[in-house]
């Protein structure tokens, strides 16, 4: 199963969820959000970056030309999108993507067509609160094109063992406070991700 680390805000958290076996790491571009990051900071931690790690920039309710712009400003791979109003238009965007599912329920779920999708569960600020999803929502439901997020940490993992889930997304759960990464936390995350 795939790892991201999401709420990047500097180099040492970056190389530390490296160290502990990420594939990942997110960098949040929504300005309202405690884990913000300028893009050009963004694109100073991406420069000292080993070669295979994936970046993923996160954007809440923004038009293509933002997105776009912060991708090549900050060097993002791909665009996690959240878009609560057709703010992006998903059929002329240049970057890369992966949309964001807010689930409310199980028919949201179910009512799922993308070929890849991150599902969270549904937060008024948007998300990186720890919220859970109810894992019963995806029982009978094909999770391997699916990235779980929300609420996860390295204790309730094991939970995921029934569903073959193509990834997972952290943020809170490997945090020692809002926008500074635990390393411990990021390691226990990955071994028991690795344990399931
Ligand atoms: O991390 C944030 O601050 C954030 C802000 C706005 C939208 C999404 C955000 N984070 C994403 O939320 C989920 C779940 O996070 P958590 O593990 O429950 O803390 C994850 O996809 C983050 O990328």
């Amino acid at each position: 199963m795939k790892v991201k680390i999401c709420g990047i805000t500097n180099l040492e958290d970056a190389l530390d969820a490296i160290d502990a076996g990420a594939d990942a790491l997110g960098f949040v571009f929504y300005d309202k959000s405690p884990r913000y990051i300028d893009p050009f900071e963004a694109r100073k931690i991406v420069d000292k970056l080993p070669p295979f790690i994936q970046t993923i920039g996160l954007f809440v309710n923004e038009p293509n030309s933002f997105i776009n712009q912060v991708c090549i400003n900050a060097k993002m791979q791909t665009a996690q999108i959240i878009d609560d109003d057709t703010f992006t238009d998903f059929k002329t965007l240049d970057s890369r993507y992966i949309k964001v599912l807010r689930a409310k329920s199980k028919a949201d779920i179910e009512k799922v067509e993308d070929n890849y999708v991150l599902v969270d569960a549904f937060v008024e600020s948007f998300g990186g609160e720890g919220k859970r999803l109810a894992l019963e929502w995806f029982k009978d439901i094909d999770c391997s094109k699916m990235i779980l997020a929300g609420g996860l940490n390295a204790d309730n993992l094991k939970e995921l063992s029934d569903f073959n889930f193509y990834g997972v997304d952290v943020s809170s759960g490997v945090e020692a406070h809002k926008g500074k990464k635990d390393k411990q936390k990021m390691i226990n995350f990955i071994k028991a991700v690795n344990e399931i």
